[in-house]
């Protein structure tokens, strides 16, 4: 029986691997993590999808546990400002699509929307943002009662089971680097061995299995499962046994960035319950508001634009508070490893894949991935085929999210730089081309988008295409034939219960005091 992983990284991917693992086999599994004392991990990755709390649930931990100590806050949606046109901002909530008379309420928006706001006709959250509040009152309670803890019947799901059922409202964002630390001490205290050394070189069989890792200080570390969280270096798997890297740059651009983390007064500036991503003239800023600090950084394609330049744009879109504060500048390896499971060695995280973080996808893909793990985990004698499904699902999620991402950019209305225009000129993938034909005619549904899991709902998409502005969409046909009293009767229920919310929730820097 495989019983004894080496984990080599110790950034986000690789305490949540640690800590996962543990919760799921406790001491049946021996698990030693070795990360480097000299190589820093990656230090940005800091909002998530609301799938998250599945990790959290699963390793028995409440918000009131891990929140304050990582500095977390809530996210209710991605806030775009500037892709249409400057000026212009809409919303991609943590929020189900209503029906009526069974077509997406963002049919009948396109036939007879109230405003010109789709996101505050056809949810509510895109108005409790604005506002800058909680979705959970003083005393806890959330402002959907069905998602009470224990009253959630998606306690207990994986995530990838969960999809579709439910839309939990919110999702989180925390200073990566205090995440790790506590899934440090929590995984230690299960019983997780912790190294921390520099892995020199990676001993193989004459198969071209991974026999053991050997340290600088600390001899061989041997095991039957070797886990790559090595991050963009993919120390074990692309380098040890030269798996390739398909890079995804032909279609997404982008492929540097540079962050600062930014204290702030956050009593004083409020806290906007959401993570913003502001176009700019060659890429895109996004700013994440935690309890002290703000995050924030240029994501930016170095075709377009010089490290030196995305940093006097990123500061001066800061201010002064900036003034201070180190830059952080990152190249970032933008696609997926052919594998990520080759052999005995898997690599999760920025080992496995990355694209950039238009929709906090990066930590979402580690989740995925050792969710993945445990459902295929490996037989004793190896049997293949739980790999090839491993694979297969971890190929899908990447190769679905950067459809995802690549619509953002076609369906950008924005065409004021060379940056924005060759956007829609670029090469895109083929089976995205086809699915927008047809969502030129009909929106998004999961008959039309991508088709294996890959953590995005068919709203999702109805969001950007609708908020983006660049692809022109109709109504169905078939609303013309149709009265809509039932349709304006669910757009001023939606009004109403956004003025009750916005009359009777905290702002959102109120609550995370009580939290803390
Ligand atoms: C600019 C940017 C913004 C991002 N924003 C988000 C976001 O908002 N949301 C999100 O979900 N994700 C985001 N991500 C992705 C997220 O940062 C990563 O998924 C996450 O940090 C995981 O990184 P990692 O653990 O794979 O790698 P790293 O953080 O790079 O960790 C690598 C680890 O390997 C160790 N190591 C390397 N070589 C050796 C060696 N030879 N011996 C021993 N140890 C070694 C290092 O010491 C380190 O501990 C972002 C990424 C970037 C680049
Ligand atoms: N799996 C879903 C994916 C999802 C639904 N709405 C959003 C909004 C944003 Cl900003 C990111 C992801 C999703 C989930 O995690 O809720």
């Amino acid at each position: 029986m495989l019983n004894n992983a080496v984990i080599v990284g110790g950034g986000t991917a690789g305490w949540m691997t640690a800590s996962y693992l543990k919760a799921a086999f406790g001491d049946r599994m021996d698990i030693t993590l070795v990360e480097s004392g000299n190589i820093g991990a990656v230090g940005v990755g800091e909002a998530t999808f609301s799938d998250i709390r599945h990790f959290f649930e699963f390793l028995g931990l409440k918000e009131k546990d891990w929140m304050p100590a990582c500095n977390a806050t809530y996210k209710l949606a991605v806030r775009f400002e500037n892709w249409r046109e400057k000026g212009h901002y809409f919303y991609h909530p943590f929020e189900q699509m209503r029906s009526v008379n069974g077509f997406p309420l963002t049919d009948w928006w396109l036939k007879q929307g109230p405003t010109d706001r789709f996101d505050k006709d056809c949810f509510v959250m895109a108005s409790v943002i604005d506002a800058g509040l909680s979705p959970r009152h003083l005393d806890g309670t959330l402002i959907d009662q069905p998602f009470d803890e224990g009253a959630d019947e998606m306690q207990g799901l994986t995530m990838s089971e969960h999809q579709g059922k439910t839309q939990f409202p919110y999702a989180y964002q925390f200073e990566a680097a205090l995440l790790a630390k506590y899934l440090t001490t929590y995984s230690v205290e299960r019983g997780v061995k912790h190294i921390v050394d520099d892995v020199r070189e990676v001993s193989l069989d004459d198969r071209g299995w991974i026999t053991g890792v050997r340290t600088g200080e600390h001899g061989d570390l041997t095991g039957d499962l070797f886990i790559d969280c090595t991050g963009f270096r993919g120390l074990l798997l692309n380098q040890a046994l030269e798996e390739p890297f398909v890079s995804y740059q032909d279609t997404l651009p982008n492929d540097s960035a540079v962050a600062l983390q930014v204290p702030m007064d956050m009593e004083r500036r409020g806290i906007l319950p959401c993570t913003t991503a502001t176009a700019q003239d060659a890429g895109w800023i996004w700013t994440i508001p935690l309890t002290g600090r703000v995050g924030t950084g240029y994501v930016y394609a170095k075709d377009y634009l010089s490290p030196e330049e995305a940093e006097r744009t990123l500061r001066e879109f800061v201010g002064p508070s900036a003034a201070d504060v180190e830059a952080n500048h990152i190249r970032m390896r933008i696609g997926r490893s052919r594998n990520s499971w080759v052999k005995n060695c898997v690599a999760i995280g920025l080992s496995s894949g990355f694209v950039e973080p238009l929709e906090s996808t990066g930590i979402f893909f580690i989740h995925h991935a050792i969710e993945q793990l445990v459902k295929n985990f490996p037989s004793a004698d190896w049997n293949s085929m739980h790999r090839d499904l491993y694979n297969s699902a971890v190929s899908h999620v990447m190769d679905g999210v950067r459809e995802f991402l690549v619509l953002h950019y076609v369906a950008a209305k924005r065409n004021d730089t060379q940056y924005w225009r060759d956007t829609k000129t670029r090469k895109i993938p083929d089976s995205l081309a086809e699915r927008i034909e047809k969502w030129k005619v009909q929106l998004p549904d999961s008959e039309t988008v991508y088709p294996y899991y890959h953590g995005l709902p068919p709203y999702s998409y109805m969001c950007v295409l609708l908020g983006m502005g660049g692809i022109d969409l109709k109504p169905s046909p078939a609303l013309a034939l149709t009265d809509g009293v039932a349709a304006q009767l669910e757009f001023e229920q939606i009004r109403k219960k956004t003025q009750r919310l916005t009359e009777v929730l905290p702002k959102a820097y109120d609550y995370f005091t009580r939290l803390r």
